[in-house]
């Protein structure tokens, strides 16, 4: 049976005091849910140190938004993933779309960080998706076939999970068809070496949409952005139905 991911990824939000109050709205309000369905919170850097001391004992489970290739070295800015396990950080975002736009992110970096959080014991979350205009023009397919091909080489399919978040979905409440979404997802299975890694849906996850994304057979959970932002409806996501 393929594990169930529910992850917020808070993106550029939240100072450590910010982290705090939302943890103790957010905490209370989780119900009891099958053992099998992982719930973690994505947080900036500066939020991990206080966010692990505050989830020990919880089940939520702690997830980084990007890591470094090298275990350590002169890469100004950049955080390793040595660091990342020390205080406790179990899962890490790897090759969002907000880091292939704005950071220049490509397949081959994306590789690189895959298989250097891996070997330091971090499961990474590899993100993929499609632009608007690739969409129009039926390139939907052929992008993520490629980003896979050269994202996954050599990467242990033991060891990790896949978002597919189409990029016109985040953060524009234009909620991919949870059909279509089904058969994109189905798709990148077809193409994994092992079928059990789980495959999540991210763009524009809601508390009103979340029990029909979670009743697609292929859905193995989701990446959240804004709506992880508040206790209440994240709390409501991992709470589905
Ligand atoms: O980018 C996302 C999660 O990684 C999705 O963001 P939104 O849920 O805000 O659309």
């Amino acid at each position: 049976m393929r594990k169930i991911v529910i992850a917020g990824n808070w993106k550029m939000f939240k100072t450590q005091a910010e982290s705090q109050e939302f943890l103790q709205e957010f905490l209370p309000a989780l119900e009891e849910t099958p053992q099998e369905r992982e719930v973690l919170l994505c947080s900036p850097f500066t939020d991990l140190g206080i966010l692990s001391k505050s989830l020990h004992g919880s089940r939520v489970q702690l997830g980084a938004q990007n890591v470094h290739w090298a275990e350590n070295g002169a890469y100004t800015g950049e955080i390793s993933a040595p660091m990342l396990t020390e205080i406790g950080v179990r899962y890490v975002i790897v090759g969002h779309s907000e880091r292939r736009q704005y950071f220049g992110e490509t397949d081959e970096t994306v590789n690189l960080r895959l298989k250097a959080a891996q070997t330091f014991g971090l499961t990474p979350i590899l993100c993929v998706g499609e632009t608007k205009q690739q969409r129009n023009a039926g390139e939907t397919e052929s992008l993520i076939t490629n980003q896979l091909d050269k994202g996954l080489i050599d990467v242990d399919q033991t060891n990790l999970v896949i978002a597919y978040e189409p990029i016109w979905a985040i953060g524009t409440g234009d909620t991919c068809e949870t059909t279509e979404a089904n058969r994109v997802i189905g798709l990148i299975r077809s193409q994994l070496k092992n079928p059990n890694v789980p495959i999540q849906y991210g763009g524009s996850v809601k508390p009103n949409n979340i029990d029909e994304i979670m009743a697609e057979p292929e859905i193995d959970g989701v990446l959240v952005g804004g709506a992880s932002l508040e206790a209440a409806s994240f709390a409501r996501i991992v709470n589905y139905k």
